[in-house]
């Protein structure tokens, strides 16, 4: 059994891990996030014959699990996918959002906004696999709109097309789980730096559990009460 930290912990690890005195960026910290989601997603949906042409439709949300997803864009398209981004409300917090959108610009991925209609890549024979970047740690029941319309639509395909869930499933409470009906089931979850207690939720004969964000030495694990992960090699994943 693996440690869970609660939102409250996770919070207050990304606040030290920013502060003063450790010193990383948002955007260091980020870019090994959706790395490591990217790499996930090359694990358990390797490019094949039959699934080259077939679209990763990533959905951004407005806060950080958005810029993970983001990045996760960028580097699927290097590796080889044709991702595709949903990301209805921008995040203007800082000018560093407008850099990963341009940088999506420069790569040909394309953006899609509110307004277009992303359902179209709802179809299985279109889409290899969605990347749920909505909410992480940060997220507080009720949802609003236009996500609960988003999410319900989400947990009506994710029987036909398989999620990947970065940090937390989108929509579930981040210590308690599955809370509201309907709600997605991903197939594959990707915990950063450490699991949160939501993922003690998922059925580990349906889901791919993974662990990524690879960035933490074993002193500061340790001082949080968790041990660092075993990860093999240059991995930035580990599957739990
Ligand atoms: N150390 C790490 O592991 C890192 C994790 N990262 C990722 O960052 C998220 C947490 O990001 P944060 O910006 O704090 O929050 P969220 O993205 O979870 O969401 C905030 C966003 O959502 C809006 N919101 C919240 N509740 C609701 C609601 N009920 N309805 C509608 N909208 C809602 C809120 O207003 C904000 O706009 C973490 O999980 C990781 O994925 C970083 O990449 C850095 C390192
Ligand atoms: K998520």
């Amino acid at each position: 059994m693996f440690k869970a930290v609660t939102s409250k912990l996770a919070a207050e690890i990304d606040q030290e891990l920013m502060g003063p005195k450790v010193g990383f960026t948002l955007q260091q910290l980020m870019e090994l996030a959706g790395f490591s989601v990217a790499q996930a997603v090359t694990r358990e949906f390797p490019l094949q014959n039959n699934n080259e042409d077939k679209h990763v439709l990533i959905v951004a949300g407005p806060g950080n699990n958005g810029g993970d997803g983001l990045v996760c864009a960028r580097h699927l398209k290097l590796f080889g996918y044709n991702p595709v981004v949903f990301y209805p409300k921008r995040s203007k917090r800082t000018e560093f959002y407008g850099q990963l959108v341009n940088q999506l610009d420069f790569f040909g991925v394309p953006i899609l906004s509110e307004e277009q209609d992303w359902t179209v890549y709802l179809n299985k024979s279109k889409t290899v696999c969605i990347v749920d970047a909505i909410f992480g740690f940060s997220f507080k029941p009720p949802m609003r709109e236009p996500f609960s319309s988003i999410l319900d639509q989400l947990s009506e395909v994710d029987k036909d097309i398989p999620i990947v869930s970065v940090d937390v499933p989108s929509g579930w409470d981040v210590d308690n789980g599955p809370i509201t009906s309907p709600h997605i089931n991903p197939t594959v979850l990707v915990s950063l730096t450490v699991p949160k207690p939501c993922s003690n939720h998922i059925d580990k004969s349906k889901t791919a559990h993974y662990v990524g964000g690879r960035f933490i030495p074993k002193e500061f694990a340790n001082k949080y009460g968790f041990e660092p992960f075993n990860y093999v090699s240059t991995d930035q994943i580990l599957k739990l």
